[in-house]
């Protein structure tokens, strides 16, 4: 079993790169259907959907457009996670059919809070794009999540954009944490 170290922890080899890029290759070929005659703006959430956002977006071959958010939470009230504000959100997406890209969906707050500050803006449409998604960490319901690469158990995960610490972004596969 393929395994490394980030930081103090250890990880193991759980979605390799090639295994990631078929399943993406497939989600952009269902965008490409479902978004025929019409220009999506995919809206990635920082910091962790770079690396899938960029793979998703080589896939698609109808008029597109790209923009980054980010999300702040409340200082120190991290227990509970709660959401800020909502950075750098473009003003002009009403009447804009809106994909969010996410690396993860975990217990859902984030994508809650975005979509929330989203719709007031009046986009045409809204849909969630996510690498991946924990389903039994899941504590809100998310209509729009329409596009999920796997549902995987609820592990903590790192690489290909997703971080320990801040640290294993730049791996190219996906690891999951041992546990011991
Ligand atoms: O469903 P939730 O429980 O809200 O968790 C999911 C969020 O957590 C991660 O972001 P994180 O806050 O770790 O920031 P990062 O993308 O900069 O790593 C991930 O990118 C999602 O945005
Ligand atoms: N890196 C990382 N970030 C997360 N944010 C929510 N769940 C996870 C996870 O499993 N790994």
């Amino acid at each position: 079993m393929h395994k490394i170290k980030v930081e103090d922890k250890e990880f193991e080899i759980f979605l390799e790169n090639d295994t990631l890029s078929k399943r993406i290759r497939l989600m952009g070929i269902q965008i490409n259907v479902d978004y025929e005659g019409k220009c999506p703006l995919f809206i990635g959430v920082l910091n962790g959907s770079f690396l899938f956002l960029a793979d998703l977006v080589k896939e698609i071959n109808i008029p597109c457009e790209v923009a980054f958010i980010r999300v702040a939470s409340y200082q120190g009230t991290t227990s509970t996670g709660e959401i800020k504000e909502l950075i750098g959100l473009p003003d002009d997406i009403e009447g804009r059919d809106i994909i969010i890209v996410e690396d993860i969906v975990d217990t859902g707050l984030t994508l809650t809070h975005i979509l929330k500050m989203i719709n007031e803006k009046n986009p045409a449409s809204v849909k969630v794009s996510s690498l991946l998604l924990k389903p039994a960490a899941l504590k809100y319901n998310i209509d729009a999540l329409e596009y999920v690469g796997f549902e995987i158990p609820n592990e903590f995960v790192v690489g290909y954009g997703l971080d320990y610490n801040g640290l294993g972004r730049n791996l190219t596969d996906i690891y999951r944490a041992t546990g011991v």
